[in-house]
Protein backbone atom coordinates (compact mmCIF):
# COMPACT_ATOMS: atom_id res chain seq x y z
CA UNK A 1 0.00 0.00 0.00
CA UNK A 2 1.84 3.45 -1.19
CA UNK A 3 2.18 5.81 1.83
CA UNK A 4 -0.01 8.95 1.43
CA UNK A 5 -2.97 7.02 0.56
CA UNK A 6 -6.16 7.23 3.30
CA UNK A 7 -8.40 3.61 3.17
CA UNK A 8 -11.90 3.64 3.99
CA UNK A 9 -13.82 0.08 4.50
CA UNK A 10 -16.99 -0.21 3.58
CA UNK A 11 -18.63 -3.45 3.44
CA UNK A 12 -16.32 -5.95 1.33
CA UNK A 13 -14.81 -2.79 -0.78
CA UNK A 14 -12.41 -0.59 0.42
CA UNK A 15 -12.61 3.49 -1.03
CA UNK A 16 -8.52 4.52 -1.89
CA UNK A 17 -7.93 8.35 -1.29
CA UNK A 18 -4.73 9.89 -1.84
CA UNK A 19 -4.12 12.65 -0.24
CA UNK A 20 -0.70 13.51 -1.11
CA UNK A 21 -1.57 17.20 -2.60
CA UNK A 22 -3.82 18.05 0.47
CA UNK A 23 -1.15 17.38 2.87
CA UNK A 24 -0.69 20.98 3.53
CA UNK A 25 -4.18 22.26 3.15
CA UNK A 26 -5.83 20.17 5.48
CA UNK A 27 -7.32 22.09 8.42
CA UNK A 28 -6.84 19.21 10.72
CA UNK A 29 -2.76 18.77 9.86
CA UNK A 30 -0.70 16.73 7.93
CA UNK A 31 0.16 14.82 10.97
CA UNK A 32 -3.62 12.81 11.93
CA UNK A 33 -4.03 12.95 7.88
CA UNK A 34 -0.58 10.67 7.49
CA UNK A 35 -0.73 9.01 10.63
CA UNK A 36 -4.57 7.69 9.20
CA UNK A 37 -2.92 6.31 6.31
CA UNK A 38 -2.07 2.59 5.40
CA UNK A 39 -5.17 1.67 7.18
CA UNK A 40 -9.01 1.93 7.76
CA UNK A 41 -9.29 5.39 8.15
CA UNK A 42 -13.15 5.50 8.55
CA UNK A 43 -13.19 6.11 12.14
CA UNK A 44 -10.37 8.12 12.18
CA UNK A 45 -12.38 10.25 9.71
CA UNK A 46 -16.06 10.14 11.47
CA UNK A 47 -14.44 10.54 14.77
CA UNK A 48 -13.89 14.28 14.28
CA UNK A 49 -17.12 14.86 12.84
CA UNK A 50 -16.29 16.22 9.87
CA UNK A 51 -18.43 18.59 7.48
CA UNK A 52 -19.96 18.00 4.59
CA UNK A 53 -17.87 20.17 2.72
CA UNK A 54 -15.01 18.14 3.95
CA UNK A 55 -16.66 14.97 2.75
CA UNK A 56 -17.07 16.66 -1.02
CA UNK A 57 -13.59 17.91 -0.72
CA UNK A 58 -12.33 14.24 -0.24
CA UNK A 59 -13.85 13.03 -3.19
CA UNK A 60 -11.14 15.25 -5.03
CA UNK A 61 -8.82 12.43 -3.59
CA UNK A 62 -10.43 9.16 -4.42
CA UNK A 63 -9.22 7.12 -6.43
CA UNK A 64 -10.78 3.74 -6.58
CA UNK A 65 -12.12 1.08 -4.87
CA UNK A 66 -10.14 -2.39 -4.08
CA UNK A 67 -11.70 -5.74 -3.02
CA UNK A 68 -11.06 -6.31 0.78
CA UNK A 69 -10.15 -9.78 0.55
CA UNK A 70 -7.38 -9.23 -1.64
CA UNK A 71 -5.36 -6.91 1.08
CA UNK A 72 -3.41 -9.09 3.66
CA UNK A 73 -4.72 -9.38 6.76
CA UNK A 74 -1.89 -9.23 8.71
CA UNK A 75 0.26 -5.43 7.77
CA UNK A 76 3.87 -5.54 7.94
CA UNK A 77 5.74 -3.48 9.65
CA UNK A 78 7.59 -0.95 7.71
CA UNK A 79 10.22 0.82 9.79
CA UNK A 80 10.04 4.59 9.74
CA UNK A 81 12.67 5.98 7.20
CA UNK A 82 14.58 7.81 9.44
CA UNK A 83 15.50 6.62 13.18
CA UNK A 84 13.96 8.85 15.42
CA UNK A 85 16.67 10.09 17.28
CA UNK A 86 15.91 13.92 18.38
CA UNK A 87 19.05 16.11 19.99
CA UNK A 88 18.72 15.88 23.73
CA UNK A 89 21.43 18.98 24.24
CA UNK A 90 18.64 21.41 24.69
CA UNK A 91 16.47 19.09 26.67
CA UNK A 92 19.69 18.95 28.57
CA UNK A 93 20.68 22.91 28.73
CA UNK A 94 17.48 23.66 30.07
CA UNK A 95 17.08 21.38 32.41
CA UNK A 96 20.85 22.25 34.17
CA UNK A 97 19.19 26.03 33.70
CA UNK A 98 16.17 25.16 35.29
CA UNK A 99 18.37 24.53 38.74
CA UNK A 100 21.42 26.57 38.15
CA UNK A 101 19.21 30.38 37.70
CA UNK A 102 17.72 30.05 40.82
CA UNK A 103 20.58 29.42 42.74
CA UNK A 104 22.47 32.45 41.01
CA UNK A 105 19.74 34.43 42.10
CA UNK A 106 19.92 33.22 45.25
CA UNK A 107 23.61 34.20 45.40
CA UNK A 108 23.31 37.18 43.59
CA UNK A 109 20.53 38.39 46.37
CA UNK A 110 23.24 37.16 49.21
CA UNK A 111 26.25 39.14 47.64
CA UNK A 112 23.59 42.26 47.07
CA UNK A 113 22.65 42.11 50.66
CA UNK A 114 26.67 41.39 51.84
CA UNK A 115 27.77 44.66 50.11
CA UNK A 116 25.34 46.73 50.65
CA UNK A 117 24.93 46.08 54.73
CA UNK A 118 25.65 48.74 56.80
CA UNK A 119 29.19 48.73 58.92
C1 LIG B 1 -9.41 13.10 2.32
C2 LIG B 1 -9.74 13.05 3.59
C3 LIG B 1 -10.03 14.26 4.43
C4 LIG B 1 -10.54 15.46 4.06
C5 LIG B 1 -11.00 15.92 2.67
C6 LIG B 1 -10.59 16.28 5.26
C7 LIG B 1 -11.04 17.58 5.31
C8 LIG B 1 -11.14 18.35 6.44
C9 LIG B 1 -11.76 19.65 6.52
C10 LIG B 1 -12.39 20.41 5.35
C11 LIG B 1 -11.67 20.07 7.79
C12 LIG B 1 -12.22 21.40 8.39
C13 LIG B 1 -13.45 21.12 9.26
C14 LIG B 1 -14.62 20.54 8.47
O1 LIG B 1 -15.01 21.16 7.46
O2 LIG B 1 -15.08 19.47 8.86
C15 LIG B 1 -10.96 19.05 8.53
C16 LIG B 1 -10.64 19.10 9.86
C17 LIG B 1 -10.01 18.11 10.57
N1 LIG B 1 -9.69 16.86 10.11
FE1 LIG B 1 -9.90 16.22 8.21
N2 LIG B 1 -10.11 15.57 6.32
C18 LIG B 1 -9.76 14.32 5.86
C19 LIG B 1 -9.27 13.28 6.58
C20 LIG B 1 -9.01 13.30 7.91
C21 LIG B 1 -8.54 12.19 8.69
C22 LIG B 1 -8.29 10.79 8.16
C23 LIG B 1 -8.36 12.62 9.94
C24 LIG B 1 -7.83 11.75 11.02
C25 LIG B 1 -7.95 11.91 12.27
C26 LIG B 1 -8.74 14.03 10.00
C27 LIG B 1 -8.69 14.84 11.10
C28 LIG B 1 -9.12 16.15 11.14
C29 LIG B 1 -9.04 17.00 12.31
C30 LIG B 1 -8.45 16.60 13.66
C31 LIG B 1 -9.61 18.22 11.95
C32 LIG B 1 -9.73 19.46 12.82
C33 LIG B 1 -11.07 19.47 13.49
C34 LIG B 1 -11.25 20.72 14.31
O3 LIG B 1 -10.28 21.43 14.59
O4 LIG B 1 -12.40 20.99 14.65
N3 LIG B 1 -9.14 14.41 8.74
N4 LIG B 1 -10.66 18.00 7.69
Amino acid sequence: MPNDQLYAWLGHLISVYDVTPFMDDHPGGDEVLLSATRKDATNDFEDVGHSDTAREMMEKYYIGEIDASTVPLKRTYIPPQQPYNPDKTLEFLIKILQFLVPLMILGLAFAVRYYTKEK
